[in-house]
């Protein structure tokens, strides 16, 4: 199976202070790829750099076996961060808009836009099975339909993996259940890659089936259903604390 994201010894740090140390990870088409950690620890951080935001201090990032420096097919990569579920409810956009917002742009404000990439637009909405809300203004809608909006909008480029950066924060557990529930749909049907970083680790555990954690600068693997009670993870995610509780404990 071929290797859609590599990191080699990879260092990063902010203002001289390291987040991320020798960082090694392949990541395979067809992985559905969750990373946890602390608050803090260097999630986005990873992601940023997999997406060519930030640049590592030392060692090599490739995307599909080519050097991150030199690769130019970024529509084959999404990107749906939290912040996305933070929308202005003035925002005077409709749901088709959004979507069909890099169409647009590439399209230009004020030619016609074709059939064909209309008819795009709402092809990505069925999926996401928002094809009924396509004249909604975005501000208008729950943060959950929001995501899933947000969802449609990676796919108009059909994206070969989709990056998720805690993409239920605020949404409530029943649409976070359905949004699970696509994100399956999206690697199982349509074969893309997911990688996701989230807090959570109880859900995360359950939906993926490759899981890493950030813990003291580095990734650690765990096996995919992972016995979080009887695995060393949440010491791992939280290690100093639970560290301190039992040096305590022996102390008495
Ligand atoms: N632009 C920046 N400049 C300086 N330090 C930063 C910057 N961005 C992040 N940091 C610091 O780097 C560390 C890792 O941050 P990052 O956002 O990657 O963590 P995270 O695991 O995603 O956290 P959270 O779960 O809270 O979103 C934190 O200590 C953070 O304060």
């Amino acid at each position: 199976m071929s290797k859609v994201v590599s990191l080699k010894n990879v260092y990063f740090g902010y203002e001289g202070k390291l987040v991320l140390e020798n960082i090694n990870v392949d990541i395979y088409e067809g992985d559905y790829f969750g990373i946890v950690g602390a608050n803090g620890s260097g999630k986005s951080t990873l992601i940023k750099l997999m997406l060519n935001i930030l640049k590592p201090l030392k060692g090599s990032i490739k995307l599909f076996d080519t050097d991150i420096n030199k690769f130019k097919n970024w529509g084959t990569i999404g990107y749906v961060n939290q912040k996305a579920t933070s929308f202005n409810t003035s925002f005077p956009a409709t749901v088709e808009e959004v979507v069909g917002l890099n169409l647009f742009s590439k399209i230009g404000m004020f030619k016609r836009i074709k059939k064909k990439d209309l008819q795009k637009v709402y092809e990505v909405l069925e999926i996401v099975g928002m094809q009924n809300y396509t004249k909604k203004l975005i501000g208008n809608l729950s943060g959950g339909q929001q995501q899933k909006v947000f969802i449609a909008r990676a796919l108009i480029s059909s994206p070969k993996i989709i990056f998720l950066d805690e993409p239920t924060v605020g949404i409530d557990m029943k649409s976070q259940e359905e949004f699970y529930e696509l994100l399956e749909r999206l690697n199982k049907e349509f074969n893309i890659t997911i990688v996701i970083i989230s807090h959570d680790i109880g859900i995360i555990s359950e939906k993926v089936n490759k899981l890493a954690c950030i813990n003291n600068k580095r990734l650690i693997f765990h096996e995919k259903n992972l016995n979080i009670s009887k695995s060393n993870i949440l010491k791992e995610i939280y290690g100093d604390g639970i560290r301190i509780l039992s040096h305590n404990y022996n102390e008495k």
